[in-house]
C-alpha cells in the first residue's frame, strides 16, 4: 500500500525524545493520524541509529505510515524506507538510482524555486520549502514566506511539504497556500505525555479534513 503524501508529517528530535520518549511519543502520534514519520538524528552511534530506525520502521507499518530517513542514504536503502536530502546532504539522483523509482525521496529547497526545479528533474518524490515561522529546533533556517508555496503551487505537481515553526494555528494558512504535508518537530513532541502527542497529531490532523 502507498502512503499518500498528505498530512501530518512528524520528525523525530533527539532531545525532545530521549529517556525513552521515542517510542512511545512516536506511536502516540501515529495513533494521532501522522502519515510520514522522518527520523532525524544528527549523532554519529550508527548502532543506536541503526536499531532506533529499524523500530520505527517497523511501527510505522503497523500504521500505514512511511518512514524516511534524514540525511543517510546508506541506512535507508539498508531499512528500505525513504530518505530526505538537504543542499548540502549528497546527489539526489544518486539516491533515486540506490533507493529505485518507488522510494519516497524529499527534497530541502527553502525559498528557492530552483532548488525545486533541480530537485524535481533529479527525481525527488515531495519539494520541502521553509522555515515559514520561528524554529525552536532550527532556529538559523533560511526563511521560507507562504505566498512561496503559492508560487511553487502554481508550478509543481509533486506534493509540498511546509516546515519550520509550524502549529496547528499557523497550519491552515500554509495548507490554503498549496502545502499537502505539514513537517512539525516542536509543537507535535514538546509536550508532557504521550496522550497529549496523540492529541495534538489529532487537532493537525483535522486541519487536512474539509470539515475542521
Ligand atoms: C521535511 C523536511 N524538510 C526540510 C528538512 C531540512 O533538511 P536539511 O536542510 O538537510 O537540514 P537537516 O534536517 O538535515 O538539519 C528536513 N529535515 N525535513
Ligand atoms: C529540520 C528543519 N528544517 C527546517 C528548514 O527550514 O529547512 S526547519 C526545521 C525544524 C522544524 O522543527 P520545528 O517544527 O520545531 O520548527
Ligand atoms: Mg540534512
Amino acid at each position: 500500500m502507498t502512503t499518500p503524501l498528505r498530512g501530518l508529517y512528524a520528525i523525530t528530535d533527539s532531545t525532545l525524545l530521549a529517556e525513552g520518549r521515542l517510542l512511545p511519543y512516536v506511536e502516540a502520534a501515529l495513533r494521532g493520524g501522522v502519515q510520514v514519520l522522518q527520523y532525524r538524528d544528527k549523532s554519529t552511534d550508527a548502532a543506536r541509529r541503526l536499531a532506533e530506525a529499524s523500530t520505527l520502521r517497523d511501527l510505522c507499518a503497523r500504521y500505514q505510515a512511511a518512514l524516511i530517513i534524514n540525511d543517510d542514504l546508506a541506512l535507508a536503502a539498508e531499512l528500505g524506507v525513504g530518505l530526505h536530502l538537504g543542499q548540502t546532504d549528497g546527489s539526489l539522483a544518486k539516491a533515486r538510482a540506490v533507493l529505485g523509482p518507488q522510494a519516497i525521496i524529499g527534497a530541502t529547497c527553502h525559498a528557492r524555486l530552483d532548488f525545486a526545479e533541480q530537485a524535481q528533474a533529479e527525481g525527488a518524490s515531495y519539494l520541502a520549502f521553509g522555515r515559514f515561522f520561528n524554529s525552536q529546533t532550527k532556529p538559523g533556517a533560511p526563511a521560507a514566506t507562504p505566498e512561496l508555496l503559492a508560487e511553487a503551487r502554481a508550478r509543481f505537481a509533486l506534493p509540498l511539504v511546509a516546515i519550520g515553526g509550524v502549529t496547528r494555528d499557523n497550519g491552515a494558512q500554509l495548507i490554503a497556500q498549496g502545502a499537502d504535508l505539514l513537517a512539525v518537530v516542536h509543537a507535535l513532541f514538546a509536550a508532557e505525555t504521550a496522550a497529549e502527542v496523540e492529541h495534538r497529531a489529532r487537532a493537525f490532523q483535522s486541519l487536512f479534513t474539509p470539515d475542521c
